[in-house]
């Protein structure tokens, strides 16, 4: 394998108020993947970001950018990395243009270039280049972010929350431009609380919840592995409790007790379906239809995290 993008080893961080934000986290990232971290608010996402792009010094640990020691060679690892922040830090009067060409010279590279066109062309800024910031609504200054970020050619794009409160224009903007840019080579790195997100971009999940990095996997083998199954019955008369007879089922009561709902581990030898059929016919529960349905990346980190993301 090629040496990885990004390497983070053993990075931890306890803020001076005493709160430990990072237990030992390790990660490779490789060159043109979509990597999505996931977890709920004061997981830690922004913390490990704010690592890598410099913005706040670790406790211990070392990060490689392309070969770069974030710390020791941090000009070269900084200029590799473009950060799409949370929040809005721009010069309001500035016009979209001028910041743009701003950021890109901030990194030593000319002032005039086609690239800046195409980056604004892409992000449907070309047309308000010559607007001043202020002027602009909150999606389009969330362009403006990106387009900053852009600015520089970096090779690795991190996205901090990327779609929280934008609207679904912009979403489906945004996850165009990111496989456009992925074909171009580019890494990106996204945090969200949004499954659908790390669902509908990512090449390879990261789960992380209270500092630790509970689980990274290929999106689809993670579904795969942890995906459990459901199995939706619709039940001829609906039913108020669930008969004693069936507490070796891991059974629930949906819509008002029109359906019973069985959930089961889709890898195991013996899912328990054939057995489960027949206790009904012996109690005479009479059913119209069976629907199953795989369960989604949000249920798995509910698994996971125990709660709703
Ligand atoms: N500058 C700081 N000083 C002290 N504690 C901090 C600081 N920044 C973050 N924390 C704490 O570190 C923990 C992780 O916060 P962080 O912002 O990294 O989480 P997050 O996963 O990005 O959350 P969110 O999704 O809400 O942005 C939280 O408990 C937070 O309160």
């Amino acid at each position: 394998m090629t040496e990885p993008i990004l390497s983070i080893a053993g990075v931890t961080k306890t803020y001076k108020s005493g709160t430990t934000a990072l237990h030992p986290v390790d990660l490779d990232i490789q060159k043109g993947e979509i990597f999505a971290l996931l977890g709920p608010n004061g997981a830690g996402k922004t913390t490990l970001i704010s690592i890598i792009c410099g913005i706040v010094t670790p406790s211990a640990g070392t990060i490689k950018v392309a070969g770069y020691d974030a710390i020791r060679d941090y000009k070269q690892a900084r200029s590799r990395i473009g950060l799409v922040p949370q929040e809005l830090n721009v010069d309001m009067f500035e016009t979209v243009l001028a910041t743009v060409t701003f950021s890109r010279r901030l990194f030593g590279r000319s002032g005039h270039s086609d690239y800046i066109e195409q980056v604004l062309r892409d992000l449907s800024l070309w047309d308000k280049r010559d607007a001043k910031i202020r002027e602009l609504s909150g999606g389009m200054k969330r362009r403006v972010l990106i387009a900053k970020a852009l600015s520089h050619e970096p090779e690795i794009l991190f996205l901090d929350e990327p779609t929280a409160g934008v609207d679904v224009a912009l979403r489906r903007d945004m996850w165009k431009l990111v496989h456009r840019l992925r074909e171009g080579g580019t890494t990106i790195i996204l945090t969200t609380h949004y499954i659908e997100e790390a669902e509908e971009m990512a090449d390879r999940v990261g789960v992380i919840n209270k500092g630790k990095l509970l689980l990274v996997d290929d999106k689809a083998s993670l579904m795969k592995k942890l995906g459990k199954r459901e199995l939706d019955i619709a039940l001829q008369d609906p039913m108020t409790t669930i008969p004693a007879e069936l507490a070796d089922w891991d059974v629930s009561l949906q819509d008002d007790g029109k359906r019973l709902r069985y959930v089961f581990d889709a890898q195991a030898d013996h899912t328990g379906i054939p057995s489960l059929l027949r206790k009904l016919a012996e109690l005479g529960i009479g059913f119209k239809d069976l629907e199953t349905s795989k369960s989604s990346l949000e249920d798995i980190f509910v698994d996971l995290v125990g709660e709703r993301a």
